[in-house]
């Protein structure tokens, strides 16, 4: 009878079913921890409540998902802010509620940012029939493809059987009146009337101190050097890779972007302002006022904006590669003066221009700087100074070895100037040299940024 087994039998038999159990548990284990981590991600986005994502190239997209988490938090929503590359299948199909503020680049292009998301969600089928969903697409209407990815991005989760809020908004150059309407289809949302007021920083008046033409004689448009002051208090903190806006008086709703091209520690604000001219030889709005009309000593209205995606950041401790043509130079110069400020020489610079006789806008600064051992490296590329036209991403292209092996150390790169011809050139060079997915890899990484118009 089984009551009169051993002791040692016992514990035989009761070892062999705990060892038994264990094995069960073991084949069970894979399974159980994918459904708790399913648990688990599904228990965040509800946690979480609604999820804002932001595409954004010069961080307008991305003040907008702030203000619009701040307005949804005063009426006690819980919100995610996310990045659009953060986003991957399965925290949008456990999400029920998600707000989309994206910009267009390039030619109707999501930002660079976003371009892995593109890549790796929108290129698959996702159910999403869970999904409720508002986009807040920005663009300029004087682009072809206005608010392109906007529409490719709300079309695409409607495909997916996401359901809309409310039908797109679109913002045109941040047009008060669509971004007012998508406030108000927020506190509809929220339940609140009393949403917080979402008007940007004022404009303040800076002034004049001196202005000059840094490229008499050029076959390009005329280049200025201008430098300014606030009236009020002291200059105010900006970072290398920050802009600012100005407001010309015969258009302060249409303000105008430039990088600034010095660092708080020269002791004023350096811009460097192409003249544009239209066929009828009238000059534009903004440029020919600031180069043609103010004088020194006048008035400019004028605000400072963060360029988070153009700044240094982690990236002031790698090796720079730093590349670009034109005007582009201005926000190359403020990286390159923030490098060498924090003593950090392993710098390089690639730079387009048509003549060296003409176009060689801080030539004097850089040579010094290569002298004083801060620039590694410089490559400055004359278009036009021989018979076949030879541009930046020529030289890149050639020295691809040397860019592959600063990669390897670690090196970020920065590119800066016109989105056509130079930019899209460089891009299919790094692309050819690098291969796409390593390029999307350093994108991703904060490794390579752009600031190109
Ligand atoms: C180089 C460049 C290309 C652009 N291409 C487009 C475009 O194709 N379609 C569009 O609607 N807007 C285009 N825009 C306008 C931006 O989408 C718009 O300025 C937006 O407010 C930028 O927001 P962000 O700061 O969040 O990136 C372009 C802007 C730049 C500088």
């Amino acid at each position: 009878m089984i009551w009169t087994l051993e002791p040692a039998r016992w514990l035989m038999v009761a070892t062999l079913g705990l060892l038994y159990a264990l094995l069960c548990w073991r084949a069970y284990l894979p399974l159980w921890r994918k459904r708790q981590q399913a648990r688990q991600a599904r228990a965040a986005a509800q946690a979480a409540g609604w999820i804002v994502a932001h595409a954004s190239q010069t961080g307008n997209a991305e003040q907008l998902a702030q203000q619009t988490a701040a307005t949804l938090q005063l009426a006690g929503i819980a919100v995610q802010v996310l990045e659009l590359s953060e986003l991957d299948a399965a925290t949008l199909q456990s999400a029920e509620r998600a707000l989309f503020i994206v910009s267009t680049y390039g030619e109707g292009d999501a930002p660079d940012a976003a371009a892995g998301f593109v890549a790796r969600v929108m290129g698959a089928a996702v159910p999403l029939q869970q999904l409720h969903f508002a986009v807040l697409a920005l663009g300029d209407s004087s682009y072809r493809q206005y608010c392109g990815f906007g529409r490719a991005l709300d079309d695409w989760l409607q495909q997916q059987g996401a359901q809309t809020l409310f039908p797109r908004i679109e913002v045109d150059r941040i047009a008060a009146p669509a971004l007012a309407a998508w406030r108000q289809q927020l506190s509809h949302l929220a339940g609140t009337s009393d949403a917080p007021d979402w008007s940007a920083p004022a404009f303040e008046a800076w002034t004049l101190q001196r202005r000059e033409c840094v490229n008499s004689g050029s076959a390009g448009a005329p280049l200025y050097h201008l430098e300014l002051l606030p009236q009020q208090g002291a200059l105010p903190d900006w970072q290398s890779g920050d802009l600012v806006q100005i407001a010309a008086p015969a258009e302060p709703e249409r303000p105008r972007e430039y990088s600034i091209a010095s660092i708080p520690q020269d002791g004023s604000l350096h811009l460097l302002v192409r003249l544009h001219s239209h066929a009828d030889g009238s000059h534009g709005v903004a440029s020919g006022w600031l180069t043609q009309q103010v004088e020194a000593g006048q008035s400019i209205a004028l605000r400072l904006r963060v360029h988070r995606r153009f700044r240094l950041e982690e990236n002031l401790a790698r090796p720079l590669i730093l590349i670009g043509n034109g005007s582009g130079i201005a926000g190359l110069r403020a990286h390159l003066k923030a490098r060498v400020l924090a003593g950090q020489t392993r710098n390089w610079l690639l730079f387009g221009e048509r003549n060296a006789a003409f176009d060689t806008q801080y030539g004097a600064e850089l040579v010094q700087w290569q002298a004083q051992g801060v620039l590694a490296q410089l490559d400055l590329v004359y278009s036009r100074d021989q018979a076949e036209r030879r541009y930046v991403q020529h030289v890149l292209a050639e020295q691809m070895q040397r860019l592959r092996e600063w990669v390897d150390d670690g090196a970020a790169i920065y590119v800066c100037g016109s989105l056509e011809g130079m930019a899209a050139g460089v891009h299919a060079a790094l692309q050819a040299g690098l291969g796409a997915p390593a390029l999307e890899t350093l994108q991703a990484a904060g490794r390579y940024r752009r600031d190109v118009y």
